[in-house]
């Protein structure tokens, strides 16, 4: 997950790969609450892995329920209470899972025993009051320990549960939370064996795509319960939950909408059919998944089959669209984006929930698509988005994000510009609502030109903080981290564990083992072969062997191919010698970092004093002028400042001030209006 201030997304070119996406929340969690009632265990496969689940699983097993993790990652065996009675007295945290808080009150009132439910903050403010009304009119005892209306929650069921009127039908709102209704939906089943159980519905019932989803998951564990137009529904006697033996989790539909588009925008990569979506297919149960009628209006090529989709550029330009969206609300947003693609003018009506959501999400739509470059008009419940008529006329934004991981989610796909500009994304750590590694997702399979791939060299002598300012940089900013002094360390410690002595004449046969170098960096572990040697490569003697074998022309070559392929998006911060001058000529920021010698023995002295090395000044200093002297006179790429770099003297400078000027001189390259700060 990003967690940065902001996270530059360079201008991108082309899409083409696999994406397996996370599993859809709802689905998860009642999937998980319908194996906990069933007899026999049932393996989950492609459970979210997110609070709302986990507190569920947690809850699971308090009540006496075996969880146990699958044969494959993100997989699950949970065998359910059947007959048994659920073990009590129980405390269940629920943390602020809506999911999981109504579905498991009404479910334990009906089965019997003493529970306490309890949440975050939050969740102690988000209404139950109806679905609680809707038990206790059965019969059930459920008391309010802090608020009326709120959680927490006591279940007062020591005794077994109390005769139950299940013959009047059961009244529940549904223009509140349809969650009320798939609780009970869930819950009754357990009751409905001598005789057919109604639930009407009071008002008109929202969020009628949730319910199916529901009514599906019912049926996939033996219950088959009849509607009437959403309004009652019917629980046949005889109910009995019976595990589906295994069960997959569908991918969240919402969450695929980018993915979707993405495979709509941009232009296949090379020897690629577009973009193929795993863990979700055409027949998906999600109300979100017509988002792919929109999409096809729009231009995409969809095809799929059970659990995946392809989805490839079909029309190009996409085609403006005029939609009701009123059964896509999430995924709509996705389209606003796709507008800025279409030719003519797209319109979304019927959107005014998105006012009510995690932001005013029609104003925020708005504001961001004009920073773009599109002409908006926003109504009161609709979109009307013209996209900017040339290329010319896009402008390079920083969106604003609101807390609203589906605004950050859409504003992606803008990196796509015909301009070819930079989007910056504030705040990207909150897709972690739903999706924590979206971004990491979607760089997996875009592409681009190395030269749109921003990259900041920062050179110089020995000690002069380069590796430190470089490492912190690269984290402020999301990028990756180029230590290439650690190529060559790694090149000296191979040569010499294969027998090669450092000099000219094994110049052709250590450069063929730096162009195999079986080399992994994994955070901040480097690794040769399957031996991690972070520490062994960082003595001051391994210092000077890299020195040694740096000059060597051959090995230099051989190692540049490597260097390059660190530039990825969304960026690269390198630090070495030659970064500016030899590596990435092209770098949109070069800074040449130095300080006195003094000043560097002296660091170098206490990094490895406190890294339990023994150091002693005067040969430190000694040493350090050596490789000074030899790294600025050797033949090829010597030390010395690009032309363009800015030359950073920082003797008097803390690391803190370092930063910070290297980061000044970063952004004041960057094209985004003013605004946005890091
Ligand atoms: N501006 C600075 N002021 C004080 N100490 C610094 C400064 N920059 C770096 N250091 C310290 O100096 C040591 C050497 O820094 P390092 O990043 O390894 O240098 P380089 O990569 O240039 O060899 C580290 O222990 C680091 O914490
Ligand atoms: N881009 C680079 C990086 C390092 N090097 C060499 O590799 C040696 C070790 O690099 P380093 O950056 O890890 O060393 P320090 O600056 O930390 O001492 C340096 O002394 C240079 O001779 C190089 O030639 N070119």
């Amino acid at each position: 997950m990003y967690a940065t201030a902001f996270l530059d997304l360079p201008a991108l070119t082309t899409a083409g790969g696999t994406v397996q996406l996370p599993g859809s929340k709802s689905i998860s969690n009642r999937v998980l609450l319908l194996a906990a009632l069933s007899e026999g265990t049932t393996t989950i496969d492609d459970l979210l892995d997110s609070d709302d689940t986990r507190v569920m699983l947690a809850a699971l097993r308090d009540i006496g329920c075996a969880v146990e993790p699958g044969a494959q990652p993100h997989s699950v065996r949970i065998t359910g209470l059947g007959t048994h009675a659920p073990r009590s007295p129980a405390r269940l945290f629920l943390g602020n899972a809506g999911t999981a808080m109504r579905p498991l009150t009404a479910a334990l009132a009906l089965l019997g025993g003493e529970f306490e439910l309890f949440g975050v903050a939050r969740m102690h403010e988000r209404p139950i009051g109806d679905l609680v009304d809707a038990l206790r009119q059965l019969g059930c005892r459920i008391d309010y320990l802090g608020n009326e209306g709120y959680p927490p929650l006591r279940i007062a069921h020591a005794q077994g549960v109390p005769a139950l009127a299940l013959q009047a039908p059961i009244r529940v709102r549904g223009d509140v939370s349809s969650q009320f209704l798939t609780a009970l939906l869930m819950a009754l089943p357990l009751v409905a064996t001598q005789q057919d159980v109604h639930i009407e519905v009071q008002g008109e019932l929202i969020s009628k795509p949730y319910i199916a989803i529901t009514l599906q998951l019912l049926a996939r564990f033996g219950i088959e319960v009849a509607h009437e137009n959403w309004q009652r529904f019917t629980i046949p006697a005889g109910s009995r939950y019976r595990s589906p033996g295994s069960i997959h989790v569908e991918a969240d539909a919402s969450s695929a909408s980018y993915f979707i588009a993405l495979g709509a925008i941009a232009a296949s990569a090379e020897g690629q059919n577009g973009i193929k979506i795993m863990g979700l297919g055409l027949d998906s149960i999600q109300g979100d998944i017509r988002f792919v009628e929109a999409a096809r209006a729009m231009g995409a090529q969809v095809t799929g089959g059970p659990n995946w989709l392809q989805v490839q550029r079909g029309r190009w330009p996409l085609q403006a669209l005029e939609l009701d969206c009123n059964h896509i609300p999430d995924a709509a947003m996705t389209l606003a984006v796709m507008a800025l693609y279409a030719e003519g003018t797209t319109t979304l009506r019927n959107i005014a929930s998105w006012r009510v959501k995690e932001t005013d999400r029609l104003a925020a739509m708005a504001t961001e698509l004009r920073k773009l470059g599109a002409q908006v008009e926003e109504g009161a419940d609709f979109l009307r988005i013209t996209a900017p008529a040339r290329a010319a006329d896009w402008r390079a934004a920083s969106i604003h994000t609101y807390d609203d991981h589906r605004v950050a989610m859409c504003f992606a796909l803008a990196a796509f510009n015909p301009a070819r500009l930079p989007v910056r994304i504030e705040d990207p750590k909150c897709v972690a609502k739903t999706f924590p590694d979206y971004f990491e997702t979607l760089f997996s399979v875009v592409q681009t030109a190395p030269q749109h791939i921003p990259v900041i060299c920062i050179d110089g002598p020995t000690a002069s903080g380069k590796g430190t300012v470089a490492a912190r940089l690269a984290q402020r900013l999301g990028y990756h981290f180029l230590d290439s002094g650690a190529m060559y360390r790694i090149t000296a410690l191979a040569a010499l564990r294969s027998g090669l002595a450092i000099d000219a004449a094994h110049e052709a046969q250590i450069a063929a083992l730096a162009q195999s170098l079986p080399v992994r960096f994994e955070g901040e572990r480097i690794l040769l072969g399957d031996e991690d040697v972070s520490s062994a490569i960082r003595t001051e003697e391994a210092g000077m062997n890299a020195s040694r074998v740096s000059a060597l022309p051959a090995v230099r070559q051989a190692l540049v191919a490597l260097q390059h392929g660190f530039r990825r998006v969304p960026g690269l911060v390198a630090d070495g010698r030659d970064m500016g001058t030899v590596i990435f000529p092209d770098a949109r920021l070069k800074v040449f970092l130095t300080a006195s010698v003094a000043e560097r023995a002296e660091r170098r002295h206490k990094q490895l004093i406190s890294k339990g090395f023994n150091a002693n000044m005067q040969d430190l200093r000694a040493d350090l002028e050596a490789r000074d002297a030899r790294d600025s006179t050797r033949s090829v790429a010597p030390l010395q400042p690009a032309q363009d770099a800015l030359v950073l003297d920082n003797s008097h400078l803390t690391i803190e001030q370092t930063v910070e000027q290297v980061w000044v001189w970063w952004q004041e390259r960057q094209p985004f209006a003013l605004g946005a700060q890091g």
